[in-house]
């Protein structure tokens, strides 16, 4: 029997740490848009997940944005059903109308179709082929934007999509190895031309940052960025751990937050005992930024009198007999 190619074996050993560990029940669901990391990984979990006693199957979503994209899922779905992974499903999406950027609009369109397939599907576990390179790419991106320790962790391994695991199995695979297993498999993966645009900044720090880095720092840059991914959210756990007893603490018994209390605690549990209630308050995540959370704790640390702090969703902190109380304007 020919040798396995080391790619071919890297990512068919990442995918089986990543599913060993599930409990028994449904099937695993690829989310695979037709490109080399998800195809790799699709065709690694078509080995992997019937020799762990378990059903594989696939999913793509279609964006309608780029001219043939309903072609390209076509052709994913017919590959995937000869290669026996089952169920296999292709959604549809309508990006156009929704909030934000055009990128960030069909990655919230794309996980809300992911996340009702896998949910419809009865699916253990939805997995996504990010890779290290994509773990570097963000953890730069993060960098440069002075993100703190919750954007310099990057992307988890695993997280809650909607109540249904979403792992990322290939995080430490290099991009290049799944390049090379598609070529030694004989896929032929999609290029999806948002990859090579220079007018998003990912598509930036790709062709010539990260390039960059490697030719002056040397190959060990990117396991180092994602390295220091892992690092800090090892880290970043054990904070918002202890965030999480310490907004209990802080609670005062006729609502909001005592602020004699907020103020004895360290910065960095403060600022996120902060972000933890104004999520609970409503404020939607992704609108959440270090400003708001910045305006937040200048009540506490900061106070002169001023007036309330706004959040995003229309709610407004203000301080009053020494407390922080919400006021919500929707
Ligand atoms: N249209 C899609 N349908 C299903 N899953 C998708 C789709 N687009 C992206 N994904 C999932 O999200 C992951 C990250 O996608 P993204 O486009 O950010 O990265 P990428 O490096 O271009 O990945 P790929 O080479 O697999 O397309 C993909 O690996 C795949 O699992």
């Amino acid at each position: 029997m020919a040798a396995l190619a080391p790619p071919v074996a890297a990512i068919r050993v990442a995918v089986r740490r990543a599913l060993i560990d599930l409990p028994p029940g449904g099937p695993v669901l690829v989310a695979c848009s037709g490109g080399a990391d998800s195809l790799a990984l699709a065709a690694a979990t078509a080995f992997v997940a019937p020799r762990l006693g378990r059903a594989a199957g696939l999913v793509t979503v279609d964006h309608g944005l780029q001219e043939g994209s309903a072609q390209r899922a076509a052709a994913v779905v017919r590959w995937a059903r000869e290669v026996g992974l089952a169920p296999v499903e292709s959604v549809r999406v309508e990006v156009a109308g929704r909030p934000g950027g055009p990128e960030a609009a069909a990655r919230e369109a794309r996980y809300r179709a992911l996340a009702d397939v896998a949910a419809r599907l009865g699916a253990a576990a939805l997995l996504t082929g990010h890779t290290r390179d994509d773990q570097a790419e963000t953890v730069l991106l993060a960098l440069a934007r002075g993100a703190g320790p919750r954007g310099l962790a990057g992307m988890p391994v695993r997280r809650d999509l909607d109540g249904v695991p979403l792992l990322r199995p290939l995080l430490e695979v290099g991009r290049e190895q799944t390049r090379t297993a598609c070529a030694v498999l004989g896929l032929s993966p999609w290029e999806d031309p948002h990859n090579a645009d220079p007018s998003y900044a990912r598509a930036r720090v790709r062709a010539d940052v990260l390039p960059a880095l490697v030719r002056a720092l040397g190959p060990g840059v990117l396991d180092n960025l994602a390295r220091t991914a892992r690092l800090v959210a090892a880290d970043n756990a054990v904070l918002d751990e202890l965030a999480g007893a310490a907004l209990a603490d802080v609670r005062h018994p006729d609502g909001g937050l005592a602020v004699r209390a907020l103020a004895d605690l360290p910065p960095a549990v403060r600022g996120r005992v902060l972000h933890a209630w104004a999520r609970e308050l409503g404020a939607p995540p992704a609108a959440l930024s270090h400003r708001h959370v910045t305006a937040l704790d200048a009540l506490v640390t900061g106070w002169r009198g001023q007036g309330p702090a706004h959040l995003p969703g229309g709610l407004r902190v203000l301080r009053r007999d020494g407390r922080l109380a919400a006021i919500d304007f929707r």
